[in-house]
């Protein structure tokens, strides 16, 4: 199933937002590379002047002037590139923040679509490109300003200069170009490799008692020792094409300065030159050729940023939230499932065929049904959390699906089969991280009869509650409890809630139900014994793992 959620966008300016203050400071910054160039430049003006003014007048003082300016410009320069480094490393720093929330968001949605290998990508992406930002390349692509102005006095000290230089810059991008071209699926397949050997070690370590408990350890580390040693190989490739391409640009270095010195020398024996020019052409060559040089020697700190940036505005693209719908106001009030079918996900047998019911509030309904019969897979799909293969599901008249997700999960109750408890306090988790403070919780805990449980942890509702807390699987189970009634949903969906509680916590469980839907809810509740909850249940809804389903309702 491919379902695409509507989670709320994150907390962060709208795109337009970013773009306005990133641009005005990349444009002071461009600003400053054009000033730290024109500085670049005066070093060859005033070694050509030393050379064929100083030399031939012999003058000391216009030596002593000279120097001095020099060592103005120089100091001018030094503070125009920390200014410019300083301006960069903040624009990195914004840029980063936000691509990192809009990522995060953009992945959960995809993670939550199914591809948890992209989204796992998504974040290492992230990091890859913040990388790129705060390291060196956004200050080498700013100087590449400096190659048509060096180009520019080349030309002026001599066309063939130009033409020489020229040529050299042109060859050091091929070779850039070819190497990238060569060196960037080496490299890709090598990331790919290393990131699913990783998550998949690091999934089977997160069941230690199980990997060492039953000896399970070498045949983990079996598996994983070819994928890593299949990366280790990908990167040792890209490393040696890396090298060879080092060596290739070395060579059209020295290449290069044999060229200009040869073209220097031949000019200034046929008179078209004077010695100075010849000396302000060579330091101006490499004003024009290191930019390139630089970029094609950072090529893969680009190459890996710009290839990280590709897949993460996939992601992005893919988990953009859908267009918000807005609740239907015809609708009746409570839980309307129309034509719901559900298909399991990469087969051809339906899980559920054209389901359409109606529950009002205040009702409370057991699902029952053999294992594998699609219980879970309803659940998901009324809580929109999968997309069905046909029908929609309103509660209160907002698709769940498409409604946007900070209206429709407020009105959500969910306890999963597993806790799924986040990092944060026990207080925190059942509130939801919200703002509302203790009452709420403590009221949503006394609600469950999770209250005294809680009480008997070693720091009560500040206990931490995420999945390293060390709370036993009942306790976690009466958190999520508390966690799924606070709030007084509108829909309060429970899978197998009374899995691992003891008989006066099945109770309470029971008790909060009741209490549920005489305030008017709608309970869902997934149960094996479903004769259990006669007295609370209004109905049952039964599975019957053929693609059919019954509902009988208490008269
Ligand atoms: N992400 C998935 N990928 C592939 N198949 C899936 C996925 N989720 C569910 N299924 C399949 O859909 C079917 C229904 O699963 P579901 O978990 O909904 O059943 P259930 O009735 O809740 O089972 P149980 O009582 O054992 O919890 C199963 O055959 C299961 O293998």
């Amino acid at each position: 199933m491919s379902g695409v959620l509507s989670l709320p966008a994150p907390a962060t300016a709208p795109r337009g937002a970013t773009a306005g203050t990133v641009l005005p400071v990349l444009l002071v910054c461009i600003l400053l590379s054009m000033a730290v160039q024109a500085t670049m430049l005066t070093t060859p003006l005033l070694t050509m002047h030393v050379f064929d003014g100083v030399l031939e007048s012999r003058s000391l003082d216009t030596l002593w002037v000279l120097a001095l300016a020099f060592l103005a410009v120089l100091m001018l320069g030094g503070a125009l590139r920390h200014m410019r480094a300083a301006l960069l490393a903040a624009m990195a720093e914004r840029v980063g923040r936000r691509l990192e929330l809009r990522a995060l968001a953009a992945t959960v949605r995809v993670s939550l679509a199914g591809d948890r290998v992209a989204a796992a990508r998504a974040l290492q992406d992230v990091a890859a490109l913040r990388r790129l930002l705060g390291g060196t390349v956004p200050a080498d692509v700013l100087d590449l300003l400096s190659i048509p102005l060096a180009l520019g006095f080349l030309w002026m000290l001599h066309p063939l200069f130009f033409a020489v230089t020229f040529a050299a810059a042109l060859a050091q991008a091929v070779i850039g170009v070819l190497a990238d071209r060569t060196a960037r699926g080496t490299l890709a397949a090598a990331m790919l490799a290393e990131g699913q050997g990783r998550r998949e070690l690091i999934g089977r370590l997160g069941q230690r008692d199980l990997v060492l408990g039953l000896g399970l350890l070498p045949a983990v580390l079996a598996r994983f020792a070819p994928v890593q040693a299949r990366a280790i190989a990908g990167r040792g490739d890209a490393e040696r094409q890396a090298r060879a391409l080092a060596g290739l640009l070395q060579l059209a270095g020295f290449a290069q300065q044999i060229a200009v010195v040869g073209t220097g020398v031949w000019l200034l024996l046929d008179h078209r030159i004077s010695p100075g020019s010849m000396i302000a052409a060579t330091s101006m060559v490499n004003l024009a050729t290191q930019p390139v040089m630089h970029l094609v020697g950072h090529w893969r700190d680009w190459s890996e940023g710009m290839a990280a940036a590709r897949r993460l505005s996939g992601v992005v693209r893919r988990g953009a939230p859908p267009a918000p719908v807005p609740p239907e106001v015809s609708a009746p009030s409570g839980l309307l499932i129309e034509d719901l079918t559900l298909r399991v996900p990469g087969a051809a047998r339906s899980l559920l065929e054209g389901m359409s019911l109606s529950l009002p509030p205040g009702n409370a309904v057991v699902i029952a049904g053999p294992n594998g019969a699609g219980k879970t897979t309803l659940l998901r799909a009324i809580l929109g959390l999968a997309e069905p293969e046909g029908g929609r599901v309103l509660l209160d008249g907002w698709d769940t699906l498409r409604a946007p997700r900070g209206e429709i999960g407020p009105r959500l109750g969910y306890l999963p089969q597993d806790a799924q408890l986040l990092e944060g306090s026990v207080m925190e988790n059942i509130g939801r991280f919200g703002t509302d403070g203790a009452a709420g919780a403590v009221a949503a805990a006394r609600m469950v009869g999770a209250h005294d449980a809680i009480g008997r942890l070693p720091r009560g509702y500040e206990n931490a509650a995420g999945p390293d807390a060390g709370l036993s699987g009942g306790q976690a189970r009466l958190v999520a409890l508390a966690r799924a009634f606070h709030g007084a949903p509108r829909l309060i969906v429970l899978d197998e809630p009374e899995a691992g509680l003891d008989a006066p916590a099945r109770a309470g469980l029971r008790n909060a139900v009741a209490a549920a839907r005489d305030g008017g809810a709608v309970v869902l509740l997934v149960s094996h014994a479903p004769s259990a909850w006669q007295e609370v249940a209004d109905g049952v809804l039964t599975l019957k793992g053929d693609g059919s389903w019954s509902l009988e309702m208490d008269a």
